[in-house]
């Protein structure tokens, strides 16, 4: 796929971001509503395990469902015409919202909110056996006004199937970083990352290389949350530091965090947490590997809202950089 290409349908408008397997541009879908089309790189579609994980992408995006999920309207899975449309965000990633912040800090309102909506969607794909594997502010989206969704599905696996373990190096639990594999315990423990990242204004565990950052995720112990940020809210401070605990059963679930979240903004724990899986329909001839016809959710989809460093990696690829940017 490249820039000049075109979806039939489609039609094309500036480039929103590359990312180290996609290039996303704005675009007009044959609805006449504004989506960011997702399309694979040529050498994603070359090597098979990335042209894997874009199919993977396509068809969960487009099977789960959730407020606090990146939407996507329709999509291929694999072949040369490969793509998938999503939810435009106007304003871009959350790491890239945070770039352009004084100090890359939110008002704590602002960053509560948003660690309540990915740890609901954290919630909803943990309750469907599902693992996201790469939870981190690159891979999520804020509306206008202020509400999160997240994105990048790509390395989602459900446990029962089993997956490929993956992850970003400032994000990645301890057992990743040892081989183990993932489970919704390494999801919250990078929801742990992300939430000192937000409520402290930086990163908890620092380094160079990929050995100086394991090193750090496996030995050293953060601060209180309170001592780097005295207005975090105690349970969320609390449940944060738990979060990022080195063992995985001694870390809070992505419900409990969600419950602190909420509670610390004054509303009930008890939102909705939509659960329920809807079935894909397929519009065409059966999509195989190589199959071409687009999937579409079952749903009759709404207009769309207009409402640092890319560090996904396999684990192993000793070769890899995690402080490359591609974008
Ligand atoms: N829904 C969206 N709305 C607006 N901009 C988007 C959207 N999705 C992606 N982008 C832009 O495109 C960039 C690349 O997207 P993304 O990170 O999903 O690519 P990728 O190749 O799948 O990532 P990876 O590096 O994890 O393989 C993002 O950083 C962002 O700037």
């Amino acid at each position: 796929m490249s820039e000049a290409s075109t979806i039939p349908g489609y039609t094309l408008h500036r480039v929103l971001g590359r990312g180290n397997t996609s290039l996303v541009r704005l675009a007009t879908n044959p609805q006449g509503q504004l989506v960011a089309l997702k399309l694979p790189l040529p050498e994603t579609l070359a090597a098979q395990d990335a042209a894997e994980r874009f199919g993977n992408e396509v068809r969960l995006t487009l099977q789960f469902r959730h407020p606090h999920l990146v939407r996507g309207f329709e999509g291929t899975p694999f072949g040369p015409n490969a793509f998938l449309a999503l939810t435009y965000y106007p304003q871009g990633a959350l790491n890239e919202q945070l770039a352009r912040l004084p100090g890359r800090s939110l008002p704590l309102d602002s960053a509560l909110r948003i660690l309540a909506d990915v740890a609901s969607a954290l919630t909803y794909l943990h309750r469907q056996g599902a693992v996201h594997q790469d939870v981190k502010p690159q891979n999520v989206y804020v509306t206008e006004d202020g509400r999160a969704a997240l994105a990048d599905l790509g390395n989602t696996y459900f446990v029962a199937q089993g997956g490929k373990t993956s992850g970003s190096p400032f994000y990645m639990a301890p057992e990743v970083y040892q081989g183990e594999a993932t489970s919704s315990a390494s999801d919250v423990y990078s929801m742990g990352v992300m939430l000192y990242e937000l409520l402290s204004g930086d990163r908890p565990f620092h380094g160079t290389t990929y050995e100086e950052l394991m090193m750090a995720h496996l030995t050293r112990f953060v601060p209180p949350l309170v001592h780097l940020n005295p207005q975090v809210p105690r349970p969320v401070a609390r449940l944060a530091e738990l979060a990022l605990a080195k063992r995985p059963a001694d870390r809070p679930s992505a419900d409990q965090l969600r419950r602190a979240l909420l509670g610390a903004l004054g509303e009930s724990p008890e939102e909705a947490v939509e659960d329920d899986v809807k079935p894909v329909v397929e519009t065409g001839r059966p999509v195989g590997r190589h199959g071409a016809s687009p999937l579409r959710p079952a749903a009759p989809e709404p207009a769309p809202t207009v409402p640092p460093e890319k560090v996904s990696a396999e684990k192993g690829g000793r070769n890899w950089n995690p402080f490359r940017r591609r974008k």
